[in-house]
């Protein structure tokens, strides 16, 4: 019998379960091959006692449709920084990965399927780097991975952000407010330039077009004077003014290695306050709305083909490479590609000049 692991990382997100099934359903076609998820990422592995599930068709029945991940997730510690509490009360890092290899080969795992962001992949790339089986799977809601053409769970965050959008304009045009919508992705646009697309909103601030505060003005004082009254502007969570910085803080979480993000809305709130501009304002912090409930079609379709694909990498023992999506094709690159250049925003692109094209302004 030869053994393949499953772990997701990173933070959860729409279609993971799907990836999931679409592994085992896969696998079970294979007459010698088992599933087993290692519970919360690889800690499940380095605990002891070892917390890991075995995934066969039935465990698996059904949920392509449900959110979040059967195995769970963190986006804390992992084998190369495990947090260990010192006799003082401070935590340090400690690398595990060689002991986790080494009991991955005590447990019988052949081969690894890491679905994750570009945290989750760098971890791979170095565990493959040890002599580890891996292969990477392409997750995140932020779509900031550049060597596919999307991640799976990018389509329902931007769908949740533009519900979000069309229930923020009746009640922003009842009032005559302007609106500022936070939505996610750290230091990449994409969340909020489609939702702002979709949405038609009136301001779009993202982090790779730092903006102008006065032009952000104007824009907002042109809906008024023009008689329309209200106002929708959505803000990335990684926006930045001009010369200015992100709005982020250190986490106090044990393993935390990312900056937390949130509050420009707040921000840019006080920010026209200040500024003179008169106008009624409220702010909506999306937050993790936009990663939980069920995935939507896209989704479920491009993550079911990535657990397909990803099973099929193993049967070809094509390591150190991860699933991609080239339109029409589902390929594989290797995943050092896939770590080193992340996918943002690039301000000249297509979507932006179209959003420029109805109008949108970008502050710049
Ligand atoms: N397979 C894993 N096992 C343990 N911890 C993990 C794993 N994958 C990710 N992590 C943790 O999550 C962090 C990455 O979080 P984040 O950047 O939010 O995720 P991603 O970009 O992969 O979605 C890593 O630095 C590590 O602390
Ligand atoms: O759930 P947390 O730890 O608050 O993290 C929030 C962050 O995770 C995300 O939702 C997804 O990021 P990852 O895909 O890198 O995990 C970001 O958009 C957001 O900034
Ligand atoms: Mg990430």
């Amino acid at each position: 019998m030869k053994r393949v692991l499953v772990a997701t990382g990173g933070g959860d997100c729409p279609g993971l379960n799907a990836v999931i099934r679409g592994i085992v359903k896969r696998a079970a076609q294979e007459q010698d091959w088992e599933v087993i998820g290692s519970i919360q990422s690889f800690d499940g592995i380095l605990r002891e006692p070892t917390e890991i599930r075995v995934l066969d068709e039935r465990a698996v029945a059904g949920i392509h449709v449900q959110g979040g991940t059967l195995i769970g997730t963190t986006n804390k510690g992992g084998p190369f920084a495990w947090p260990v509490k010192n006799s003082d009360g401070t935590w340090s890092a400690v690398d595990r990965s060689d002991e986790m290899i080494r009991k991955l080969q005590y447990l019988g795992v052949d081969a690894v399927i890491s679905i994750g962001g570009d945290g989750s992949q760098e971890i791979s790339q170095r565990l493959y780097e040890k002599g580890l089986n891996v292969i990477g799977v392409p997750k995140t809601i932020d779509n900031d991975l550049s060597a596919t053409d999307f991640t799976f769970g990018f389509q329902t965050a931007v769908q949740i952000a533009t519900d979000a959008v069309d229930k923020l304009v009746t009640t922003a045009a009842s009032h005559n407010r302007v609106l500022i919508l936070e939505v996610m992705g750290r230091n990449a646009g994409w969340i909020a330039l489609h939702a702002a697309v979709a949405g038609g909103a009136d301001v779009c601030l993202i982090p790779e077009i730092p903006y102008n505060l006065d032009k952000v003005l104007e824009r907002l004082n042109g809906r008024f004077s023009k008689g329309k009254g209200f106002a929708i502007v959505v803000i990335a969570e990684g926006a930045k003014p001009v010369g200015g910085d992100i709005t982020s803080e250190k986490s106090d979480e044990v393993g935390y290695a990312n900056l937390r993000m949130g509050g420009v809305a707040s921000k840019l709130m006080k920010d026209l306050k200040m500024a003179g501009f008169e106008a009624d304002m409220r702010e909506t912090v999306l937050g993790h709305l936009q990663r939980g409930g069920i995935p939507n079609a896209y989704d479920r379709v491009l993550a079911t083909q990535f657990g397909v694909k990803a099973f099929e990498m193993v049967l070809e023992e094509n390591f150190g490479t991860m699933v991609a999506y080239r339109h029409p094709d589902i390929i594989s690159v290797p995943l050092i590609e896939a770590i080193n250049r992340p996918n943002f925003v690039e301000p000249t692109c297509s979507l932006v000049v179209t959003a420029k094209g109805v109008g949108i302004s970008f502050g710049d």
